[in-house]
């Protein structure tokens, strides 16, 4: 997992190295300017000119500490800073190292503002500033953000895309529309929103070697999953395993004109390793399921609402609400589940819809046992009111996941895991292919099948997110993100599971 730090407790992880690895400061930025170094000669020719745009800040310092290296690599390199002073500590030492190597500086004056002409095959390379943003950019800053933003070059960007906000979304538009960005250590939370995918464009980690030691003792609330071994452990079954247990899942799911829904979780839950698979549905659509789902039982929808059923038949976990209506029949099944289900529920699609009316027996519910609400943006808002953008939703989901005890799963690209303790997973995986009805049955049936072989709603939600992602991209390896459907994401969940073991 990699960790999602605020710009203030990266600073702290900084001092921190520095102080206990030990390291000085400005050795921390020649090891994060080479790592950037190394990334980029690897992907960018010596035969482009390179300009390198500096602040005065470390941000800055990074970028003299590049350029002296992209020019010892052979680069072409030019330096562009405004002239602001005075530099930090550090940019001031890159800065005398890049003159004694030769180097100039084009100043750009505030009073007589002029931007050098750059040519088009350029590629340039953003370090004006950093996490160490304390407001938005104004003025002459905001006019270079915006001369640069209207330049045709490639714009590459140490640590983030100078402007941006790193802990939420940044107002305005004085923020640099970078097309790679190489940032250090670990992932900035503004990177996962999608108002600022135009800013931050291809971003990828750099490991530059921060003390390990600070995320013991600072765990971060949240975090990005690039395998979910690294965060949680797999069931393990021995040779005695049988069905029974293995774990039975029961699904609600399906209504006349939206079987499909339960067709497909019910494909997704037999694929996640549960022993058994019941579906609550109604009567007629039963010679359907068993003919896409031979190894599915078939139930009453009454059966969500009996409990010697339940109990007699070992369930061990629920989901419900893909594919339903929203009439006074499923009304009264979901209710009497959130009053007397003694198992973990998941809660998706027209049931969250229903559940808008049934808040405070959601919360009673909750006291008893793990919930997992399994929305999407409109659902979200639908059930806890609209919010204006991205920041404030998944704002507003951990304020409900820790009001209510619950565990919101919010989907879309990077999917939010947000837990009851307020830690949020953002998943790795998955691609726009997957942006289509049904994918959302495929998820729900798949974490039942996970939460009735008895995963914890946490690792339930995060593998679940990982394996259906992981099964998308499978996906549109084979067909293509146009031409595959959500129940190819459901068939390609032995692809996903055989990744998930064999990158352990
Ligand atoms: N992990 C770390 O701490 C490391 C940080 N490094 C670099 O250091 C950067 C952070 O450096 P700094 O904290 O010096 O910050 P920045 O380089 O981001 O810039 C801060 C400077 O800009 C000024 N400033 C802030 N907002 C402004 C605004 N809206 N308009 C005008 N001026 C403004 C501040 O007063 C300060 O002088 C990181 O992004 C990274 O590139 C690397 O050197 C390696 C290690
Ligand atoms: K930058």
């Amino acid at each position: 997992m990699i960790p999602i730090y605020s710009a203030n407790e990266i600073k702290q992880w900084d001092a921190f190295s520095i102080q206990h690895e030990p390291i000085a400061s400005i050795d921390l930025m020649e090891r994060a300017s080479q790592t950037f170094t190394q990334r980029f000669v690897a992907q960018f020719s010596p035969e482009q000119p390179v300009y390198v745009l500096a602040g005065k800040g470390n941000n800055g310092g990074d970028g003299l500490a590049i350029a002296r290296m992209l020019r010892q690599h052979g680069f072409d390199v030019q330096v562009i800073m405004p002239s602001v002073h005075p530099l930090s500590h550090d940019c001031e030492l890159n800065y005398q190292r890049w003159l004694a190597l030769g180097g100039t500086v084009l100043q750009i004056d505030e009073t007589n503002f002029q931007f050098p002409n750059i040519p088009a095959d350029a590629i340039l390379i953003d370090a004006l500033f950093g996490t160490g943003l304390s407001r938005l950019l104004t003025g002459w800053m905001a006019a270079i953000v915006a001369h640069i933003n209207s330049l045709p070059n490639t714009v590459v960007a140490v640590d983030v895309p100078s402007g941006l906000w790193c802990d939420g979304l940044t107002e305005g538009d004085a923020v640099i529309q970078a097309d790679y960005c190489f940032t250090f250590q670990c992932i900035k939370l503004a990177f996962m929103l999608p108002e600022n995918a135009g800013y931050v464009g291809e971003w990828e980690v750099l490991d530059i070697g921060l003390h390990p030691g600070f995320v013991q003792q600072q765990p971060p609330k949240a975090g990005f999953v690039t395998h979910p071994l690294a965060v949680l452990q797999p069931i393990q079954y021995d040779r005695f395993a049988h069905k029974g247990t293995r774990g039975h899942a029961l699904l609600g799911a399906g209504s006349t004109a939206m079987m499909g829904a339960a067709v497909m979780a019910t494909h997704a839950a037999l694929r996640s390793g549960a022993g058994l698979v019941t579906v609550a549905t109604e009567a007629s659509a039963w010679p359907l399921i068993q003919q896409t789902n031979p190894e599915a039982i078939c139930a009453a929808k009454g059966a969500l609402a009996n409990e010697s059923f339940q109990l007699q038949r070992r369930i061990k976990a629920i989901g419900v609400g893909s594919g339903w209506v929203a009439d006074e029949e499923h009304i009264q099944l979901l209710a009497w589940l959130l009053e007397n289900s003694s198992v973990p529920l998941l809660i998706d699609a027209t049931a969250l819809s229903l559940l808008v009316d049934m808040l405070p027996i959601l919360e009673l519910a909750a006291l008893r046992i793990p919930i997992v609400l399994t929305p999407h943006v409109g659902e979200f808002d639908r059930l806890f009111g609209h919010s204006n953008n991205h920041a404030l939703r998944l704002e507003k989901a951990i304020h409900m996941a820790k009001h209510y005890r619950l565990c919101i799963v919010l989907k879309g690209a990077y999917t939010r895991i947000v837990l009851p303790n307020g830690h949020v997973y953002f998943n790795s995986t998955g691609n726009h292919g997957m942006a289509k009805a049904g994918s959302g049955d495929v998820l729900a049936g798949l974490m039942t099948g996970l939460l009735a072989q008895g995963y914890a709603v946490q690792d339930a939600a995060i593998l679940a997110v990982w394996l259906h992602g992981s099964a998308g991209d499978a996906a549109a390896k084979a067909m293509g993100t146009e031409a595959m459907t959500a129940m190819d994401i459901a068939k390609h969940l032995p692809q996903a599971w055989q990744h998930l073991n064999y990158t352990r």
